[in-house]
Protein backbone atom coordinates (compact mmCIF):
# COMPACT_ATOMS: atom_id res chain seq x y z
CA UNK A 1 0.00 0.00 0.00
CA UNK A 2 0.83 3.45 -0.64
CA UNK A 3 -0.12 6.29 1.09
CA UNK A 4 0.44 9.48 -1.69
CA UNK A 5 0.31 13.33 0.35
CA UNK A 6 -0.23 16.32 -1.68
CA UNK A 7 1.58 19.88 -0.39
CA UNK A 8 -0.44 22.50 0.42
CA UNK A 9 0.11 26.14 0.04
CA UNK A 10 -1.91 28.21 3.21
CA UNK A 11 -3.07 31.56 4.08
CA UNK A 12 -2.87 32.85 0.57
CA UNK A 13 -2.36 36.63 1.96
CA UNK A 14 -5.10 37.40 4.21
CA UNK A 15 -6.64 34.07 4.82
CA UNK A 16 -4.45 33.84 7.70
CA UNK A 17 -4.66 29.75 9.34
CA UNK A 18 -8.03 29.51 7.34
CA UNK A 19 -7.44 29.24 3.57
CA UNK A 20 -4.95 26.70 1.85
CA UNK A 21 -4.92 24.73 -1.34
CA UNK A 22 -3.31 21.78 -2.25
CA UNK A 23 -0.52 21.93 -4.60
CA UNK A 24 1.03 19.53 -6.87
CA UNK A 25 4.32 18.05 -4.85
CA UNK A 26 4.13 14.53 -2.72
CA UNK A 27 5.02 12.61 0.11
CA UNK A 28 4.87 9.23 -0.40
CA UNK A 29 4.49 6.30 2.44
CA UNK A 30 5.49 3.28 1.19
CA UNK A 31 4.10 0.03 3.75
CA UNK A 32 7.15 -2.16 3.58
CA UNK A 33 5.18 -4.58 5.82
CA UNK A 34 5.19 -5.53 9.69
CA UNK A 35 7.99 -5.50 11.72
CA UNK A 36 9.89 -5.84 15.26
CA UNK A 37 10.22 -2.52 15.69
CA UNK A 38 8.95 0.65 13.91
CA UNK A 39 11.61 1.13 11.10
CA UNK A 40 11.29 4.60 8.93
CA UNK A 41 13.64 4.84 5.77
CA UNK A 42 13.68 8.24 4.25
CA UNK A 43 17.48 10.39 3.01
CA UNK A 44 15.14 13.44 4.90
CA UNK A 45 18.24 15.43 6.95
CA UNK A 46 17.63 15.45 10.72
CA UNK A 47 14.03 13.63 10.80
CA UNK A 48 14.06 10.36 12.86
CA UNK A 49 13.69 6.86 11.49
CA UNK A 50 12.03 5.13 14.62
CA UNK A 51 8.59 5.18 16.47
CA UNK A 52 9.65 9.42 16.87
CA UNK A 53 9.13 9.97 13.44
CA UNK A 54 6.20 12.31 12.93
CA UNK A 55 3.69 9.90 10.70
CA UNK A 56 4.28 7.13 13.33
CA UNK A 57 3.95 9.55 16.91
CA UNK A 58 0.65 10.70 14.77
CA UNK A 59 -0.55 7.24 13.51
CA UNK A 60 0.14 6.17 17.53
CA UNK A 61 -1.78 8.88 18.66
CA UNK A 62 -4.52 7.98 16.42
CA UNK A 63 -4.30 4.49 16.72
CA UNK A 64 -2.46 3.14 19.85
CA UNK A 65 -2.76 0.00 18.77
CA UNK A 66 -1.09 0.08 16.21
CA UNK A 67 1.63 -2.96 15.49
CA UNK A 68 5.14 -1.97 14.53
CA UNK A 69 5.39 -1.43 10.72
CA UNK A 70 8.24 -0.85 8.35
CA UNK A 71 7.68 1.73 5.63
CA UNK A 72 9.13 4.04 3.24
CA UNK A 73 8.87 7.77 2.68
CA UNK A 74 9.71 9.49 -0.24
CA UNK A 75 9.67 13.36 -0.58
CA UNK A 76 9.43 16.22 -3.09
CA UNK A 77 8.20 18.92 -0.35
CA UNK A 78 11.23 20.37 1.67
CA UNK A 79 10.95 20.88 5.43
CA UNK A 80 9.81 24.00 6.76
CA UNK A 81 9.64 26.22 4.22
CA UNK A 82 6.17 26.86 4.19
CA UNK A 83 4.51 23.95 1.94
CA UNK A 84 2.85 22.02 4.53
CA UNK A 85 5.50 19.53 5.11
CA UNK A 86 4.01 18.77 8.44
CA UNK A 87 0.68 18.30 7.92
CA UNK A 88 1.39 16.35 4.67
CA UNK A 89 3.07 13.64 7.59
CA UNK A 90 0.39 13.67 9.79
CA UNK A 91 -2.04 13.09 7.35
CA UNK A 92 -0.22 10.45 6.31
CA UNK A 93 -0.27 9.35 9.83
CA UNK A 94 -3.88 9.19 10.06
CA UNK A 95 -4.29 7.60 7.22
CA UNK A 96 -1.73 4.79 8.25
CA UNK A 97 -3.85 4.42 11.58
CA UNK A 98 -7.20 4.86 9.89
CA UNK A 99 -5.79 1.51 8.00
CA UNK A 100 -4.18 -0.41 10.12
CA UNK A 101 -6.80 0.40 13.17
CA UNK A 102 -10.02 -0.09 10.60
CA UNK A 103 -11.16 3.00 12.25
CA UNK A 104 -13.78 3.99 9.25
CA UNK A 105 -12.95 7.46 9.56
CA UNK A 106 -14.71 10.55 7.53
CA UNK A 107 -12.67 12.90 5.96
CA UNK A 108 -14.11 15.41 8.33
CA UNK A 109 -12.75 13.86 11.06
CA UNK A 110 -9.64 13.34 9.42
CA UNK A 111 -9.35 16.86 8.81
CA UNK A 112 -10.09 17.71 12.62
CA UNK A 113 -7.98 15.23 14.19
CA UNK A 114 -5.28 16.58 11.81
CA UNK A 115 -6.07 20.31 12.72
CA UNK A 116 -5.66 19.60 16.45
CA UNK A 117 -2.67 18.05 15.72
CA UNK A 118 -1.11 20.88 13.57
CA UNK A 119 -2.83 23.57 15.27
CA UNK A 120 -4.40 25.18 12.85
CA UNK A 121 -6.69 23.78 9.65
CA UNK A 122 -5.35 25.88 6.97
CA UNK A 123 -2.87 23.40 5.60
CA UNK A 124 -4.85 20.05 7.27
CA UNK A 125 -7.68 20.80 5.00
CA UNK A 126 -6.21 20.88 1.64
CA UNK A 127 -3.74 18.20 2.22
CA UNK A 128 -6.82 15.60 3.05
CA UNK A 129 -9.85 16.91 1.20
CA UNK A 130 -7.53 18.06 -1.86
CA UNK A 131 -8.01 21.66 -3.88
CA UNK A 132 -8.70 24.91 -2.28
CA UNK A 133 -10.33 25.00 0.76
CA UNK A 134 -11.74 27.56 3.61
CA UNK A 135 -12.51 26.29 6.89
CA UNK A 136 -12.57 27.42 10.51
CA UNK A 137 -13.01 25.48 14.18
CA UNK A 138 -15.34 27.12 16.24
CA UNK A 139 -16.01 25.79 19.70
CA UNK A 140 -14.67 21.42 19.41
CA UNK A 141 -16.22 21.66 15.30
CA UNK A 142 -14.33 22.28 12.24
CA UNK A 143 -15.96 23.46 8.93
CA UNK A 144 -14.67 23.24 5.52
CA UNK A 145 -15.68 24.59 2.67
CA UNK A 146 -14.20 24.08 -0.75
CA UNK A 147 -13.62 27.20 -3.53
CA UNK A 148 -13.62 26.34 -7.06
CA UNK A 149 -9.73 25.53 -8.31
CA UNK A 150 -8.25 28.34 -9.60
CA UNK A 151 -7.11 28.47 -13.44
CA UNK A 152 -3.68 29.66 -12.71
CA UNK A 153 -0.25 27.84 -12.49
CA UNK A 154 1.65 28.46 -9.21
CA UNK A 155 5.26 29.52 -9.14
CA UNK A 156 7.04 28.69 -5.86
CA UNK A 157 10.19 31.17 -4.82
CA UNK A 158 11.90 28.55 -2.31
CA UNK A 159 14.55 30.41 -1.03
CA UNK A 160 17.52 28.15 0.43
CA UNK A 161 17.51 29.08 3.78
CA UNK A 162 14.74 27.48 5.91
CA UNK A 163 11.48 29.12 8.39
CA UNK A 164 10.08 26.71 11.06
CA UNK A 165 6.36 27.83 11.76
CA UNK A 166 7.27 28.12 15.33
CA UNK A 167 9.65 31.28 14.35
CA UNK A 168 7.55 32.37 11.75
CA UNK A 169 4.54 32.45 14.47
CA UNK A 170 6.91 34.15 17.24
CA UNK A 171 7.43 37.42 15.41
CA UNK A 172 3.77 38.06 15.17
CA UNK A 173 1.82 40.29 17.48
CA UNK A 174 -0.32 38.93 20.49
CA UNK A 175 -2.94 41.77 19.81
CA UNK A 176 -3.99 44.06 17.01
CA UNK A 177 -5.80 47.34 17.25
CA UNK A 178 -9.99 47.07 16.56
CA UNK A 179 -9.29 49.54 13.20
CA UNK A 180 -6.53 46.81 11.84
CA UNK A 181 -7.91 43.58 12.55
CA UNK A 182 -11.55 44.81 11.28
CA UNK A 183 -9.90 46.35 8.53
CA UNK A 184 -7.97 43.06 7.89
CA UNK A 185 -11.00 40.51 8.43
CA UNK A 186 -12.84 42.99 5.57
CA UNK A 187 -10.09 42.39 3.14
CA UNK A 188 -10.11 38.63 3.88
CA UNK A 189 -13.79 38.40 3.73
CA UNK A 190 -13.74 39.96 0.19
CA UNK A 191 -11.24 37.68 -0.71
CA UNK A 192 -12.88 34.56 0.13
CA UNK A 193 -16.18 36.30 -1.71
CA UNK A 194 -14.11 36.83 -4.73
CA UNK A 195 -12.75 33.10 -4.98
CA UNK A 196 -15.93 31.59 -4.50
CA UNK A 197 -17.14 34.21 -7.09
CA UNK A 198 -14.13 33.38 -9.35
CA UNK A 199 -13.38 37.19 -9.45
CA UNK A 200 -9.81 36.70 -9.71
CA UNK A 201 -8.37 39.86 -10.28
CA UNK A 202 -9.78 40.99 -7.48
CA UNK A 203 -9.16 38.09 -5.18
CA UNK A 204 -5.48 38.97 -7.15
CA UNK A 205 -5.32 42.71 -5.47
CA UNK A 206 -6.83 41.42 -2.27
CA UNK A 207 -4.14 38.34 -1.63
CA UNK A 208 -1.79 41.01 -1.85
CA UNK A 209 -3.27 43.34 1.22
CA UNK A 210 -2.63 40.87 4.00
CA UNK A 211 -2.59 42.86 7.18
CA UNK A 212 -2.42 39.62 9.85
CA UNK A 213 0.81 38.24 9.15
CA UNK A 214 3.12 39.11 5.62
CA UNK A 215 3.55 42.60 7.62
CA UNK A 216 5.29 41.11 10.92
CA UNK A 217 7.17 38.33 8.74
CA UNK A 218 8.46 40.12 5.91
CA UNK A 219 11.73 40.91 7.92
CA UNK A 220 12.29 37.16 7.71
CA UNK A 221 11.64 36.78 3.94
CA UNK A 222 13.25 39.63 2.27
CA UNK A 223 12.62 38.30 -0.82
CA UNK A 224 9.06 38.57 -0.43
CA UNK A 225 8.97 41.97 -1.98
CA UNK A 226 11.07 41.87 -4.79
CA UNK A 227 9.63 38.75 -6.12
CA UNK A 228 6.24 40.38 -5.93
CA UNK A 229 7.76 43.60 -7.39
CA UNK A 230 8.86 41.40 -10.59
CA UNK A 231 5.83 39.12 -10.51
CA UNK A 232 3.88 43.02 -11.44
CA UNK A 233 5.79 43.60 -14.23
CA UNK A 234 5.52 39.88 -15.84
CA UNK A 235 1.68 39.90 -15.42
CA UNK A 236 1.44 37.67 -12.16
CA UNK A 237 -1.83 37.62 -10.50
CA UNK A 238 -0.13 37.67 -7.29
CA UNK A 239 2.47 37.10 -4.73
CA UNK A 240 2.37 36.20 -1.12
CA UNK A 241 4.47 34.65 1.41
CA UNK A 242 2.85 30.34 1.51
CA UNK A 243 2.11 29.20 4.96
CA UNK A 244 4.58 30.82 7.48
CA UNK A 245 7.25 31.03 4.88
CA UNK A 246 9.73 31.18 3.58
CA UNK A 247 8.60 29.86 -0.12
CA UNK A 248 7.04 32.65 -2.10
CA UNK A 249 4.23 31.80 -4.12
CA UNK A 250 3.31 33.76 -7.28
CA UNK A 251 -0.24 32.77 -9.15
CA UNK A 252 0.35 32.98 -12.63
CA UNK A 253 -1.41 32.32 -16.03
CA UNK A 254 0.93 29.44 -17.68
CA UNK A 255 1.55 31.76 -20.96
CA UNK A 256 3.65 34.14 -18.93
CA UNK A 257 5.47 31.46 -16.65
CA UNK A 258 8.84 32.13 -18.80
CA UNK A 259 8.49 35.49 -18.85
CA UNK A 260 8.55 35.68 -15.11
CA UNK A 261 10.91 32.96 -14.42
CA UNK A 262 13.88 34.76 -16.44
CA UNK A 263 12.36 38.13 -14.70
CA UNK A 264 13.13 37.02 -11.33
CA UNK A 265 16.81 35.80 -12.80
CA UNK A 266 17.32 39.18 -14.23
CA UNK A 267 17.02 40.57 -10.74
CA UNK A 268 19.14 38.30 -9.18
CA UNK A 269 16.42 36.02 -7.50
CA UNK A 270 18.43 32.88 -8.16
CA UNK A 271 16.93 30.30 -5.21
CA UNK A 272 15.21 27.45 -6.56
CA UNK A 273 12.05 27.85 -8.33
CA UNK A 274 8.95 24.95 -8.79
CA UNK A 275 6.37 25.10 -10.81
CA UNK A 276 3.16 23.47 -9.47
CA UNK A 277 -0.17 23.06 -10.21
CA UNK A 278 -3.64 22.79 -7.88
CA UNK A 279 -4.02 18.82 -6.33
CA UNK A 280 -7.53 18.41 -6.90
CA UNK A 281 -7.63 15.36 -4.74
CA UNK A 282 -5.81 15.45 -1.45
CA UNK A 283 -4.50 12.48 0.23
CA UNK A 284 -5.06 9.03 -2.05
CA UNK A 285 -4.37 5.45 -0.90
CA UNK A 286 -2.90 3.56 -3.79
CA UNK A 287 -3.13 -0.51 -3.67
N1 LIG B 1 7.98 13.57 6.05
C1 LIG B 1 8.19 13.93 7.32
N2 LIG B 1 8.47 13.00 8.24
C2 LIG B 1 8.66 13.33 9.52
N3 LIG B 1 8.61 14.59 9.99
C3 LIG B 1 8.32 15.56 9.14
C4 LIG B 1 8.09 15.28 7.76
N4 LIG B 1 7.83 16.44 7.14
C5 LIG B 1 7.88 17.40 8.10
N5 LIG B 1 8.18 16.89 9.28
C6 LIG B 1 8.35 17.65 10.55
O1 LIG B 1 7.72 18.92 10.41
C7 LIG B 1 8.69 19.98 10.57
C8 LIG B 1 8.36 21.15 9.66
O2 LIG B 1 7.14 21.69 10.10
P1 LIG B 1 6.84 23.24 10.01
O3 LIG B 1 5.42 23.43 10.45
O4 LIG B 1 7.89 24.02 10.71
O5 LIG B 1 6.98 23.60 8.47
P2 LIG B 1 6.14 23.20 7.20
O6 LIG B 1 4.97 22.35 7.62
O7 LIG B 1 7.04 22.61 6.19
O8 LIG B 1 5.69 24.62 6.67
P3 LIG B 1 4.31 25.45 6.84
O9 LIG B 1 3.61 24.91 8.04
O10 LIG B 1 4.74 26.88 7.00
O11 LIG B 1 3.56 25.22 5.58
C9 LIG B 1 10.01 19.33 10.18
O12 LIG B 1 11.09 20.03 10.73
C10 LIG B 1 9.83 17.94 10.79
O13 LIG B 1 10.03 17.97 12.17
N1 LIG C 1 -1.27 29.59 8.95
C1 LIG C 1 0.00 29.08 9.39
C2 LIG C 1 0.55 28.18 8.30
C3 LIG C 1 1.86 27.54 8.68
O1 LIG C 1 1.68 26.32 9.30
C4 LIG C 1 0.95 30.23 9.65
O2 LIG C 1 1.01 31.12 8.79
O3 LIG C 1 1.60 30.26 10.69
Amino acid sequence: MIIKVPASTANLGPGFDSVGMAVSLYLEVEVMGVADRFQVDHVMKGIPHDENNLIIQTALQVYPGLKPLHINVKSDIPLAHGLGSSSSAIAAGIELADYFGKLGLSNEEKVQIGAKIEGHPDNMAPTILGGLVVGTEVGHHFDAVSAPLPPYTLVAYVPNYNLPTKKARAVLPKELNFKTATHGSAIANTFVASLFAQKYNLAGELMEQDAFHEPYRERLVPELLQVREVAHQKHGLATYLSGAGSTIMTWIESEHVNGFLSGLKKHDLKDKTVILQPDEYGVQIID
